[in-house]
């Protein structure tokens, strides 16, 4: 097989050809230069030589000239293949040199093939050298010909120089336009070198990185390293670039987003040998990535609906609360323009007043109606913002809908609370004033009346107690439904709390006011159906008019309430007018409520002391205490004017408490001066049972008075009785376990049965003075009395009688068997100081009895 001998300085040139060569079946030798040839094709010689021009240490030239000199190879063919700078002058010097064949790169590999066929077949030694013999012709031509070539060679590697200058010049723009900081990564060395921008993008100085990979493994983000590194073992394996963003710590603790591009470079084996990249700093981008997210996520997830439209108003996106609100798809609002949702109830001015505003302002905000799909208006609050381009012109408008239907309902709401009473949907009393200051106004114009009642439903408070307070509902609204239905068009009836309602009558006289009155309690007599029960509720009702009266709504309604107060007292399902009497006497009342405040502080309660007998013996049994109140201005005051307001406004608790402090340290003091025996009876109002924690106070008194409970008696009312029933038996109970008395006062003015009565621990029933006064002319009071007696003694209780004032009474209830008396016939009450004057002026009190008998 014919040998080759290929000579190219360039390893990649001859391997290509050694290639083809040896596929076609050839023996190949090779050589990288001039010299080196020869020394091969001496040892063996070849059958055809090709050779390159220019290379290091001999040429082609000059190989070419030893070649054809060599008269053991010249016969041998010599090829030219090249394609450095070829022209036509170095194939004419080839040629000259005795070359066989110049062939110029790239050349067809079937055409070389078959020119090296043709080549071999030349293998014959020529007769005659073609080899020129003037040696020194040639040396000048190969000279001219070396030299032009070295030329072309240096100008095209300066021209590469050139362009590999600007290259670096054009990638250090880039990288510094990029602000990227490059490394280098020698994996057989494993160090790391990185440029000062890259120290600087980890917040370090180049000095301080040491160009170990742990050094700088240890400033990637803990939770991004992994990514970081499995995307560069990725690129790594598929010999792909790779690109990843991480984290950076710098030393101050400050974190940094880099987005980092790498790659591996790989050895002839295709082992990595060399990874280099660069990184720049993102975090300004991710910061603003992270806020477009954020911001995004805000437009999307707002309870407001949100549209986004473009400088002429079309809408460019909506969000699903706008979607939600209006019916819209986002789909089918894109593109449309924002003035659809125009509900039109605002004229041309309003809008065009809008857009002045918003272009000189960028901004603004008011309250229209919006218009939904379906047609729909409904109000909302617009707030649109104008968004400027870089260039300072409007690019877009932010519009927030705040759908304000719910708002508006709900002020409705609050609108209709502020003057209508949520029961009984009757005005309030806000309302009614309003409405009684315009009736009052105009009736002062016209020179008309105007009436104002004020109405409370009697014993409303059982009913809500005893039956619950949905009946106790009902019953409101049947009796407001009734009011209503009874009382003209121009007329207000409101509720004015609780149980309480006012109606206002314009242009009505007090005359048509008690027409109107008596309707009231002959309509509200009739059985009112609520729950399962059919209840008949009574009316107490009070009038004032205007001008008689009262000149405004305040002083008209007051002066109703005090009617009210009067037909109350007056026995209540009745109505009663205003009168100036009535208003002084609540006048008083106020100004004793005022005084009776400061009375306790003041030291100004007495207790004066009734003492009360045994009938048959005429024994000195004790005393009843009796509070007066010593008024500084009014002088003393009996209790009856002010028990009961003390009751109303609760001061009766403290009152009470001293009333009984009081009479046990009187008792008790009686007693060390001789007067032993003597009880102490003390009056209990219902309040002090309701309110207060009346066994621990009576035990309290006891012991602070040292007095035995045995001399204390409590009176209590007979109505407290009828209350409620189980609180009030408890109590008893434990008072009766201390060891006090109780006595039941007044009785007979209540409706206590025998039955009931037994149900309570009681001592003793008091005879109401009422009964006793009347005993002697009286059959009726004497066959009560009488009843009470044989009643109490047979439930083994003892009676006393109060308010004996004669002896003709004290003697008929000596023979009915009452067991005690009291009265001013045997003493009036006396203040506690004066009884034992009294007492010594009157010994034998049985005697005083015997001899007034
Ligand atoms: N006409 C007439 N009256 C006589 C006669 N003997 C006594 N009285 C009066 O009759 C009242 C008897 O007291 P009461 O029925 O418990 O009626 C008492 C009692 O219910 C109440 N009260 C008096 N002091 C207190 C008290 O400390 N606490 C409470 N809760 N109520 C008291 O005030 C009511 C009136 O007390 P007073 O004005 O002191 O009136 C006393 C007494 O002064 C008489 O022969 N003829």
């Amino acid at each position: 097989m014919p040998r080759i001998l290929i000579v190219d300085d360039r390893e990649e040139n001859r391997y290509l050809l050694q290639s083809l060569l040896e596929g076609h079946g050839y023996l190949v030798d090779v050589a990288a230069e001039g010299a080196e040839a020869l020394l091969t094709a001496r040892q063996t010689p070849p059958d055809l030589i090709i050779t390159d021009i220019l290379m290091p240490v001999m040429d082609g030239f000059r190989l070419c000239r030893e070649w054809k000199t060599d008269h053991t190879l010249r016969h041998i063919p010599l090829a030219f293949y090249t394609a450095t700078y070829t022209d036509s002058k170095d194939e004419a010097y080839a040629l000259g040199l005795g070359a066989d064949a110049f062939i110029t790169k790239p050349a067809d590999p079937d055409d070389l093939l078959q020119l090296i066929t043709e080549l071999l077949r030349l293998r014959q030694p020529p007769a005659v050298s073609r080899f020129k013999s003037d040696e020194a012709t040639i040396l000048k031509e190969y000279n001219a010909v070396l030299i032009q070539k070295l030329e072309h060679k240096i100008a095209q590697l300066e021209a590469a120089s050139f362009r590999a200058t600007q290259n670096e010049q054009r990638l250090t723009l880039a990288l510094e336009v990029e602000e990227a900081g490059i490394w280098d990564w020698d994996l057989l060395s494993g160090v790391i070198i990185w440029s000062d921008r890259h120290a600087a993008l980890f917040g370090m100085e180049p000095e301080d990185f040491d160009g170990r990979y742990e050094s700088f493994r240890k400033r990637v983000h803990p939770n991004d390293i992994d990514g970081l590194e499995a995307a560069s073992e990725i690129a790594r394996d598929q010999h792909s670039d790779y690109s990843k963003d991480f984290r950076v710590i710098w030393p101050d603790g400050s974190l940094h987003w880099i987005a980092g591009r790498g790659r591996y470079l790989y050895d002839a084996q295709g082992k990595p040998t060399r990874m280099c990249g660069v990184i720049v700093e993102i975090t300004t981008l991710k910061n603003n990535e992270e806020q477009m997210r954020l911001a995004a996520q805000v437009f999307e997830s707002s309870h407001e609906a949100i549209i986004i439209t473009d400088a002429q108003a079309n809408i460019i996106t909506a969000n699903s609360a706008f979607c939600r609100s209006t019916g819209y798809t986002a789909e089918e609002i894109s593109g449309v323009n924002a003035s659809i949702l125009r509900a039109d109830q605002h004229d041309v001015g309003y809008f065009s007043d809008l857009w002045k505003d918003l272009r000189k302002n960028r901004h603004w905000n008011g309250e229209l109606n919006n218009r939904r799909k379906d047609g729909s208006t409904y109000p909302v609050r617009l707030s649109i913002s104008a968004v400027g381009d870089d260039s300072g012109l409007t690019s877009h408008y932010v519009s927030i809908i705040t759908d304000l239907t719910q708002y508006k309902e709900a002020e409705e709401r609050i609108q209709y609370m502020a003057y209508f009473d949520a029961l009984s949907t009757l005005p309030n009393r806000t309302l009614l004033r309003d409405r009684a200051v315009h009736a009052l106004a105009a009736a002062r114009r016209d020179q008309t009346e105007v009436a104002m009642m004020f109405l409370d439903l009697d014993h409303f408070k059982t009913i809500n107690d005893s039956l619950g307070h949905s009946v106790g509902d009902q019953v409101l609204q049947t009796v407001a439904s009734r009011l209503k239905y009874l009382i003209r068009e121009v007329d207000t009836v409101a509720r004015y709390g609780g149980d309480e309602f006012s109606i206002l009558l314009t242009n009505t006289d007090a005359k048509g006011a008690a027409q109107l009155a008596q309707k009231i309690i002959e309509t509200l007599a009739a059985p009112i159906e609520a729950g399962n029960h059919s209840l008949v509720v009574g009316v107490s009702i009070g009038i004032s008019c205007y001008p008689a009266d009262a000149d405004d709504f305040e002083a008209l309604l007051k002066n109703s309430d005090i009617a009210l107060f009067r037909a109350k007292g007056a026995g209540r399902n009745n109505f009663q007018f205003f009168t100036q009497e009535m208003n002084t006497n609540a006048h008083n009342r106020l100004e004793l409520e005022v005084a009776l405040r400061s009375a306790l502080a003041d030291n100004q309660f007495r207790l004066h002391y009734q003492p009360q007998f045994d009938l048959r013996s005429g024994k000195l049994l004790g005393f009843e205490a009796l509070l007066r109140w010593q008024h500084p201005v009014r002088g003393l005051i009996p209790p009856l004017e002010f028990i009961p307001i003390a009751e109303i406004n609760g001061l009766i608790v403290p009152i009470g408490t001293w009333v009984l402090n009081e009479a046990c340290r009187q008792a008790k003091e009686w007693q060390t001066r001789g007067i032993t025996h003597a009880m102490v009876a003390v009056n209990l109002s219902a309040v002090q049972i309701r309110q207060a924690n009346i066994v621990s106070i009576v035990k309290q008194a006891l012991q602070a008075s040292k007095l035995e409970a045995k001399y204390l008696e409590l009176e209590l009312t007979e109505s407290l009785l009828l209350e409620n029933v189980g609180s009030v038996l408890l109590q008893l109970h434990q008072l009766k376990e201390i060891g006090v008395t109780l006595s039941i006062d007044d009785f007979g003015t209540g409706y206590s049965s025998l039955a009931y009565l037994k149900r309570f621990p009681i001592d003793t029933l008091k005879i109401d003075k009422s009964f006793v006064l009347n005993l002697t002319e009286d059959a009726d009071s004497r066959a009560i009395a009488l009843a009470i007696v044989s009643m109490a003694h047979s439930l083994r209780l003892k009676v006393i009688a109060e308010g004996v004032e004669d002896a003709s009474q004290a003697k008929i209830l000596a023979e009915m068997g009452c067991d005690e008396a009291q009265g001013y016939w045997y003493a009036r009450p006396m203040p506690g100081d004066q009884v034992a004057g009294w007492l010594q002026r009157n010994p034998e009190p049985a005697t005083l009895l015997a001899n007034r008998a």
